[in-house]
């Protein structure tokens, strides 16, 4: 009988399984991931969330002496970065003690990242740079084609702006909507938003590997960048999703996103 030990913990509801395997030797490949987030016959999660010393992926070249968190999807797929994982993952290794230093920092597929502890149960996490593409692409949904932009946090995003809250509350996103495989040849996430004011948006997501989720951090930061690139701003902007309610900075020196995360449990798996 194999075991695994867990956490599991969630930011504004995106919700992940943790494991803690400092040598990077733990089974977790894709068919025990579609195990562990199975919400009837797992434990259930959007995501995996598995903390590695990063010396021990070879796939990480930069600092050997930080966390490396090996994101994936609960379809089992690997992605570049997940914002919300990102502050679960710090909430994880602080209530550990695995980590002191402020800022925190940690490897991603995306790169390096560092994370602050703030009151209120608020982490705040830079995510390098959005790049908004120039190129308009589109996606279609229940018979209708959006124009849509294209937005590399790291991983990558189609984002669709929508005139009302009632188009937005409508969209069936058990539906998955259609894109371009040329644009987005390893899949993509897509976000519908309302722009309640230039900086206060309201979100939904259809998450690549996931299905429809109630906060996406990544998604976030890529309406922010969107609606900010449109709008020909920087600073701050409110973001709004079924799940909670985040903060987006756009500065100079790169991108931030503040929000909660927690761990809401602990326990031991029997894996199949
Ligand atoms: N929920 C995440 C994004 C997770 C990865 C995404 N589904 C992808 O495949 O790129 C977030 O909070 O950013």
């Amino acid at each position: 009988m194999t075991t695994l030990n867990f956490a599991k913990g969630h930011g504004t509801r995106n919700d992940f399984v943790i494991v803690l395997d400092r040598e990077g030797i733990l089974p977790v490949g894709p068919d025990v991931v579609r195990f562990l987030c199975d919400r009837r016959a797992g434990i259930g999660g959007d995501g995996l969330l598995r903390a590695v010393r990063a010396s021990h992926m070879p796939e990480w070249s930069g600092r050997p002496d930080v966390w490396f968190m090996d994101y994936r999807n609960a379809d089992g797929s690997l992605a570049e970065m997940c914002g919300n994982g990102l502050r679960v993952f710090v909430r994880f290794l602080l209530e550990e003690g695995l980590v002191d230093q402020t800022p925190i920092q940690i490897a991603t597929r995306a790169g390096l990242m560092e994370a602050w502890p703030l009151d209120g149960g608020l982490i705040r996490i830079s995510l390098g740079h959005a790049e908004v593409a120039e190129t308009p692409t589109w996606v279609r949904h229940a018979g209708i084609e959006y124009p849509a932009t294209t937005v590399d946090v790291g991983n990558p995003h189609a984002v669709v702006e929508l005139a009302d809250l009632d188009a937005l509350r409508a969209l069936d996103l058990g539906v998955a909507p259609i894109f371009d495989p040329q644009i987005y040849p390893q899949g993509v996430n897509v976000e519908f938003y309302v722009a309640r004011g230039d900086r206060d948006l309201q979100m939904r997501v259809h998450e690549r590997g996931v299905g429809e989720t109630e906060s996406c951090g990544t998604g976030i930061v890529a309406v922010a960048a969107a609606q900010a690139a449109h709008a020909g701003f920087r600073g701050g902007v409110d973001v709004h999703v079924p799940g909670g309610d985040l903060r987006v900075d756009l500065a100079e020196d790169g991108v931030f996103l503040t929000g909660p995360a927690v761990v809401v449990a602990h326990g031991t798996v029997v894996l199949p």
